[in-house]
């Protein structure tokens, strides 16, 4: 570009270090004197003047080269911090002016006129000399935008080298002129670059001081980060030695403290185990190495275990997932693997007189239980056979030389071989001694023993565990009693199996219990927390349950059997006797030889004030008039008589009624407490109301009467407990229909109607109606029958009221009463069938309790009552075994207290 005008252009020096390049800006402060001058200008030329750099600082020297530039702007902004120059002028460079002779230049505040040259700014450069620069910039460009840390000026520099790029040869000059601009060169080189007024020449000035800034570029930005790097080391460092020097203080202070006086909150050194948390959680951290390297080096779980280690080392402690993952191998290492278990003792089992004390240890915590003793004795002798077995082969395999396997490859190896003793399943009312058979059997075998209550549980986790990405999460309950036991052998009591919850959106806890006792599963059991196999192989598993109505039926068929139904008021009184008495009166402090309940007052206890088929409520009892007792002696040792130290005698197989001795002997002149010179030590029937209040069930369940539509039927409430329940029916005028109450369900309603529509069909040859077909129910008055079954909030349900219902029926009808000690229970067909029903073992523990002498029982159940019902039971009660309805009323009502119509029945009988 070419700027026609005068050749005589006005002078502006300019201060060092600025120069004006060619298309480039500049502002600069001004003098007054200064602006006014350039003020003048403005008004009589077009405002252009000659920029010159002043070469060396403050010293007028000759120049020779300079920049002709147009006035831009010339300001007085208010905030100019200097007095001096309180104008800014901003000058815009637009061509290279030479003087023709050097001119000399001393005063900076004027504007002297002087002839310029301008040099000749055409021609090309030559193509290497453009590309040389175009790289040199791209190369500086590059740097420029690799270094700022803004990325808008990071962007800005891009932008640049992308025009850079597509220059063409003939604006490369003008190029140059922006860019050496831009990129702020030292003075020297920028006043060289003023003075290249050849386009070649200048091109490679700019390419040599763009190399150049280029190298300077890269020099300062490693000497930066070299810079900040010493930096944050001498920092890490200096916070390290910090540290240092704390802990040292510390251990010093350790040192140098007096030894600990026991535990306490005290300020004076390590005077508590809580206050040297340090060191605590050194020696866990030790204590759970140590547990890690004790398991088996090829086994699973020592590679977890390892795997987890390194994860807990990598991870500052003090953070959560630290924690968690402690706590995690905490229990991973406590599980009782085969490497860390203690083995099962085989001595105990290899011992001969293994089921001889087996039994005197069932017989010892158990009174009665003839049979199920009997079972447990099998059930005992498998497992000991199976253990032996067991350690029988893998000795063989162990002994084997050319096998060389590690102890804990045979023992996987010998895994599923061995023949698997059956899962008891105790079954059963409550209290009846399912889990203290459960414990004996432990005792017996020298095994620890564990229980998990399964009742309510309705989580799956609560078995198997969370997964360790839930919060909070832990090891299942089977895992759980794992390590409370501490070995991998024990015996775990599963109770409450019927009340285990089924699929739902929590998964479902019943298949994980069928893993659990599956011996085809259990030897890898996987809970969701450890998330390492385990081997529950060597557990002996024992359930418990109220019913079997609720277990499911893959669990149940895992399962044997064994049903404890509920004892007589004579078993009550043994037991009573011999165990729960003796067991309250050590539990409460006293001395058997201080109270003692005469068989009385035991049985008054057991039937006014329990009601069950179990002993636990008898047991609660007990021990409230022990307790009771208790208070009382405490009274009258606090009066000053007699010593205290009663001596609690623990072998409760004793004796229960001892005789106290002299001093101790009951004195009828005890005051109406008790307490008086001498200790009472008896309990009496007429004592127990003030001890245990008024009697909860008064015999009710014995005062029974004989009445015209009553009969007593024989049922089981849902614990699984016998019993007798009336079965009364009425007749009122109404229209010839059956109405049913009691909380009935559809089964047993069908039951009443089928029982009614047998009467009225046979009502003739019962004597009931004077004729064939007329129904009893409109002639002679039209009545409805109104059958109930009395505890309306009980559900009642099922088929084996038949019998009772056709009793009641009859006996409302034909005005004959069945007696009041008979009870009867069996189903019955329209045909005049009667058919079995279950429970009748619990029925007629049931009818025992209530006093009932006569049992009505379907013919099919016979088999039942043999098996099932204890000889003593059989032997005070009478049975009939019933196959028609016919039998059943002729039992019930007696031969000849209806009027029958006999050739009839016997012919229907027959068919
Ligand atoms: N035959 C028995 N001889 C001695 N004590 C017994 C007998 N049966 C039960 N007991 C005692 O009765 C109490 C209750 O028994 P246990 O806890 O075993 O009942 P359970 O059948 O497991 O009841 P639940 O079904 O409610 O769990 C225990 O103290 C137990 O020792």
């Amino acid at each position: 570009m070419a700027v026609m005008g005068s050749p005589k252009l006005p002078v502006l020096l300019l201060p060092h270090p600025l120069i004006l390049l060619p298309n480039a800006r500049l502002t600069l402060p001004i003098s007054r004197s200064l602006a006014d001058a350039i003020l003048s200008l403005l008004d009589d030329s077009d405002a252009v003047l000659a920029a010159i750099p002043l070469p060396a600082h403050d010293s007028p020297s000759e120049v020779t080269y300079g920049t002709a530039a147009r006035i831009a702007r010339l300001v007085r902004p208010r905030n100019q911090s200097s007095p001096t120059q309180p104008y800014l002028l901003s000058l815009h460079g637009i061509q290279r002016i030479r003087f023709p002779s050097p001119i000399q230049i001393d005063q900076l505040d004027t504007l002297p006129v002087h002839n310029v040259v301008y040099p000749s700014s055409e021609g090309t450069p030559s193509r290497d000399t453009v590309e040389a620069f175009k790289q040199a910039a791209l190369i500086l460009l590059d740097r420029l935008a690799k270094d700022s840390a803004q990325p808008q000026r990071k962007d800005d520099w891009l932008r640049v080298a992308a025009i850079v790029e597509d220059i063409s040869e003939q604006r490369a000059a003008w190029m140059a002129d922006v860019l050496v601009a831009a990129v702020s060169p030292q003075y020297p080189d920028k006043l060289a670059f003023l003075a290249a007024a050849d386009v070649e020449d200048r091109l490679r000035h700019a390419t040599e001081l763009f190399v150049k800034q280029s190298s300077i570029q890269e020099v300062s930005k490693k000497i930066a980060s070299a810079v900040d790097e010493s930096f944050s080391r001498q920092q890490k460092e200096y916070f390290l030695r910090q540290q240092l020097a704390a802990i040292q203080r510390e251990l010093q202070s350790l040192q140098s403290s007096p030894t600990s006086v026991g535990p306490g909150f005290g300020t004076g050194g390590a005077t508590s185990e809580l206050d040297d948390d340090d060191q605590a959680d050194a020696d866990d951290l030790a204590d759970l190495r140590r547990k890690i390297e004790a398991l088996d080096v090829s086994s699973e779980e020592r590679k977890v275990g390892v795997r987890e280690w390194r994860r807990l080392k990598r991870i500052p402690q003090g953070s959560v997932e630290n924690g968690v993952i402690r706590s995690y191998l905490e229990w991973l290492t406590s599980v009782p693997w085969p490497s860390n278990s203690t083995t099962a003792p085989l001595d105990v089992l290899r011992d001969r007189s293994f089921l001889t004390r087996a039994r005197a240890q069932l017989d010892a915590d158990h009174y009665g239980l003839d049979q199920i003793k009997r079972r447990l004795m099998e059930y005992l002798a498998v497992v000991r056979l199976r253990a032996l077995a067991d350690a029988a082969q893998t000795q063989a395999q162990g002994d084997t030389p050319s096998t060389g396997a590690s102890p804990s490859a045979v023992l996987t190896s010998t895994k599923g071989k061995s023949v698997k003793g059956p899962i008891l399943l105790f079954v059963g009312p409550p209290g009846t001694g399912k889990t203290s058979l459960g414990q004996s059997i432990a005792k017996a075998l020298g095994r620890p023993f564990q229980r998990i209550s399964l009742g309510g549980v309705r989580d799956e986790a609560e078995i198997r565990g969370h997964r360790r990405t839930y919060v909070a999460s832990g090891p299942g309950s089977i895992v759980q009693a794992l390590r409370k036991a501490g070995r991998n052998d024990p015996v775990i009591l599963l109770d409450e199996v019927d009340k285990v919850g089924h699929s739902n959106f929590h998964g479902d806890p019943a298949a994980a219990l069928l893993e659990v006792l599956d011996p085809e599963q259990n030897h890898s059991f996987n809970d969701h927390y450890i998330n390492v196999p385990i081997d529950l192989s060597q557990v002996l598993f024992i359930c418990t349950s109220n019913t079997l109505d609720t277990i499911s039926a893959p669990l149940l068929d895992r399962c044997e059997v064994v049903e404890l139904s509920g004892y007589t008021y004579d078993e009550k009184m043994h037991i009573a006797k011999r165990f729960l008495l003796p067991k309250q009166i050590c539990a409460n402090g006293l001395s058997d030889s201080q109270l003692t309940l005469t068989d009385d007052a035991l049985l008054h206890v057991a039937t006014m004030y329990t009601r069950e088929a179990g002993v636990r409520s008898l047991e609660r009892a007990i021990g409230a008039v022990v307790r009771f007792k208790a208070v009382e002696w405490a009274e009258w040792l606090d009066k000053g008589n007699g010593s205290d130290g009663g001596e609690c005698n623990a072998n409760v197989s004793g004796n229960g009624n001892k005789k106290p001795n002299e001093n101790e002997k009951q004195d009828g002149n005890a005051n109406e407490n008790g307490v008086g010179n001498e200790w009472r030590a008896t309990v009496e029937p007429n004592e127990l109301e003030k001890i245990l209040g008024i009697p909860r069930w008064d015999g009710e369940e014995r005062d029974r009467e004989e009445k015209r539509g009553v009969v007593y039927g024989l049922v089981v409430t849902g614990m699984g407990e016998g019993g007798i329940l009336p079965v009364e029916s009425t007749a009122l005028p109404g229209t010839g229909r059956l109405k049913l109450t009691g909380s009935l369900g559809d089964v047993i309603k069908e039951s009443g109607e089928i029982a009614l529509s047998w009467v009225k069909t046979h009502a003739f040859e019962l004597g009931i109606t004077a004729g064939r077909g007329v129904d009893p129910l409109k002639v002679p008055d039209v009545i409805d029958v109104h059958l109930h079954l009395p505890a309306g909030a009980q559900k009642k349900d099922g088929p084996s009221a038949g019998i009772a219902m056709i009793c009641a029926f009859v006996s409302l009808l034909s005005g004959a009463c069945v007696p009041k000690d008979i009870a009867m229970t069996g189903e019955i067909t329209l045909r005049g069938r009667v058919t079995p029903v279950g429970g009748i073992r619990m029925k007629v523990l049931g009818a025992h309790r209530a006093q009932i002498r006569k049992v009505i029982l379907p013919w099919a159940n016979r088999k039942d009552v043999e098996h099932d019902v204890a000889l003593e039971v059989r032997r005070e009660m009478q049975f009939f075994f019933v196959r028609t309805i016919d039998e059943a009323l002729e039992a019930a009502f007696g031969r000849g207290a209806l009027g029958w119509r006999k050739e009839t029945i016997l012919l229907e009988s027959r068919l």
